[in-house]
């Protein structure tokens, strides 16, 4: 059977084919009935899609037959999030419910057996799944419902992750459950992932204690019929790296990585059989999928190393790598209000340096002076500190609700979830910065002409600055508007404006005062932080613009 080839399997060939041979497209049914009803319908939702303009896209999809963890650390849970990081869709069979949190298994409740196979049903009977990952099988008589779901529908590889006892020391599923595994699952699995408490227990009890142990138990588990075996070494005792090896009935691989210190490693054992299931249905071969999970887990227990969940012993890490955002999330705003162009901060390194400010004490002036927006633009520093700075800013700007922008770098923006950008004519183009951004971050884009503008609209943009509306010596052979250039600018434009360029304490009520309703506000460089007291100047300045605005009202 050629790889890619679209193959009727019938029951009769049916056989689990090696994973880097079998056909991409087995999900076809073993009756030809069904076979002809299945293509029908699929033919049937793609013309329909394409009639409404869309082509099709099929995403990978990994089904877990496992446990539930209410404390969402493992099992399940734990899966969802796995595939969902590695971009793969997921399905779940529930086998059993677990009471269960960071101190241990409280309750086990497990899913009558015949409800189990009716989950099974309604997904392999109706969805294409590329990978079955099993985790938490509680009885001999789910791991036999599994078996005949496998035959009756076929799947590329199946990764069994032989669940017994939780780190925790609690039991999963009973002794009875070794033969299952022996006689039912190992032959027909792609890759088995025990720990070491498992491989002992499906060896009888065999001591592992040693790397050395981990290589003689990985040939005799592979001995007993799965292609892949991966010997995991979480709990191997005095060990500096984090060692798994990996036998492929041929080649030994020992696989180390660095062992994170922390108490967060409930369910690194779940996530890691996902992630190689998730690899494997993206196309990745056996070694490639262990090594990318491998690695993954150590990345996402890296970064949740400090997060603080339960009161037990063992906490759940953070596979999607996003808890710890919320700590720049706070108060962070939903869609962007014009009203926070009122008194715009954009700032600027040699001033601060000038003065003796680091960026983020004269960010955290301004803001507290009455700043509403900030701007950071900074020409002259490497990327990395630009990063560091941003983040420490973004922190001081989202305890005070002020939204952050970062000047040009889109990849600043992005790496640190600031609030958006402000780009100049020359900088990447808006529509492309929109695309990268997505629709929830804040665009703002320099403008000198009513064309300009325009152009900004369409693109997608959010406010435009206008500018340079007197002279400034922060921009060289920058073309002056006058207050006549902004007024014409803001007639023409459908966005919010800010106005730009040489404004201070002594023109920035003239400005306000053109009398435009589009005119939300100024931005202000030097008048801000060319300054020795950035708090004092900020409130002058925010002083100034509500006199003059409540003059205009
Ligand atoms: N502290 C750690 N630092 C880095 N990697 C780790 C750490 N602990 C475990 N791992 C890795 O996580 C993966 C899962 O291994 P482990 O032996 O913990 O499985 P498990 O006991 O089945 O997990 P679970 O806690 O879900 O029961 C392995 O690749 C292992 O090397
Ligand atoms: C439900 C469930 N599955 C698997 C494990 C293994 O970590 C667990 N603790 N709980
Ligand atoms: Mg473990």
């Amino acid at each position: 059977m050629a790889y890619g080839d679209a193959q009727l399997v019938s029951t009769r060939t049916f056989s689990f084919l090696p994973f880097n041979k079998a056909p991409v497209a087995l999900g076809f049914r073993q009756s030809s009935l069904l076979l002809v009803n299945s293509r029908s319908k699929q033919t049937r939702i793609l013309m329909e899609m394409q009639g409404n303009g869309v082509s099709a896209v099929k995403v990978p999809h990994v089904l877990t037959v496992a446990g539930s963890d209410s404390g969402a650390g493992a099992g399940i849970q734990a899966d969802l999030k796995a595939c969902a990081a590695r971009g793969v869709y997921c399905s779940t069979v529930i086998t059993a419910v677990t009471a269960q949190n960071t101190v241990g298994v409280q309750g086990v409740n497990i899913v009558p057996e015949d409800f189990v196979a009716e989950q099974m049903k309604s997904v392999l009977s109706d969805m294409h799944v590329d990978v079955v990952k099993t985790g938490m099988l509680p009885s001999i008589g789910i791991v036999k419902i599994l078996h005949q779901h496998l035959k009756e529908y076929p799947v590329r590889a199946l990764v069994i992750d032989p669940v017994m006892v939780s780190t925790s020391g609690d039991v999963l599923a009973g002794p009875s459950i070794i033969a299952g595994f022996r006689e039912e699952l190992l032959p027909i699995a792609d890759i088995v992932t025990p720990n070491l408490k498992e491989a002992s227990a499906l060896l009888d009890g065999l001591r592992i204690k040693t790397i050395s142990d981990m290589r003689s138990a990985a040939k005799l588990l592979h001995d007993m019929g799965p292609r892949n075996v991966l010997v995991k070494g979480g709990d191997l005792p005095d060990s500096l790296d984090a060692v798994d090896i990996f036998f492929d009935g041929e080649d030994m691989y020992e696989l180390r990585s660095s062992r994170i210190k922390t108490r967060n490693t409930h369910g690194t054992g779940c996530t890691l059989a996902s992630c190689i299931a998730a690899e494997l249905a993206k196309g990745s071969s056996m070694l490639e999928a262990v090594k990318v999970a491998k690695c993954f887990v150590e990345t996402a227990l890296d970064y949740s190393k400090d997060i603080l969940i339960g009161n037990g012993a063992q906490g759940p890490f953070d596979q999607l790598m996003r808890l710890k955002n919320n700590i720049y999330n706070s108060r962070r705003q939903v869609r962007f209000n014009p009203s926070d162009l009122f008194l715009y901060a954009v700032t600027d390194s040699g001033m601060n340096r000038k003065w003796g400010h680091s960026i983020s004490d004269a960010v955290k002036a301004a803001v507290e002076g009455g700043a509403t927006i900030v701007q950071l633009r900074e020409k002259d520093i490497e990327t990395k500190d630009f990063l560091e700075v941003a983040k420490s800013c973004l922190q001081i700007c989202r305890s005070h609700g002020v939204p952050l922008l970062i000047n040009d770098r889109i990849d600043v923006a992005l790496a640190c979830d600031a609030d958006g950008v402000h780009i100049g004519q020359s900088d990447m183009p808006t529509h492309v910065a929109r695309a990268l951004l997505g629709p929830e971050k804040i665009i703002g884009v320099s403008c000198k002409t009513p064309d300009h503008a325009e152009q900004a609209w369409i693109a997608g943009a959010d406010y435009i600055g206008c500018g340079g509306v007197y002279p400034t010596n922060t921009k060289a052979n920058n073309l002056t508007i006058g207050l006549d250039g902004l007024k014409t600018v803001c007639l023409a434009s459908k966005l919010p404006v800010v106005a730009i360029g040489g404004i201070n304490a002594s023109n920035a009520q003239s400005v306000m005062q053109i009398g435009v309703p589009n005119l939300k506000g100024v931005a202000v460089v030097s008048a801000m932080f060319d300054r020795e007291c950035v708090f004092t100047e900020t409130r002058k300045l925010h002083t100034l613009l509500m006199e003059a605005t409540q003059a205009v009202r």
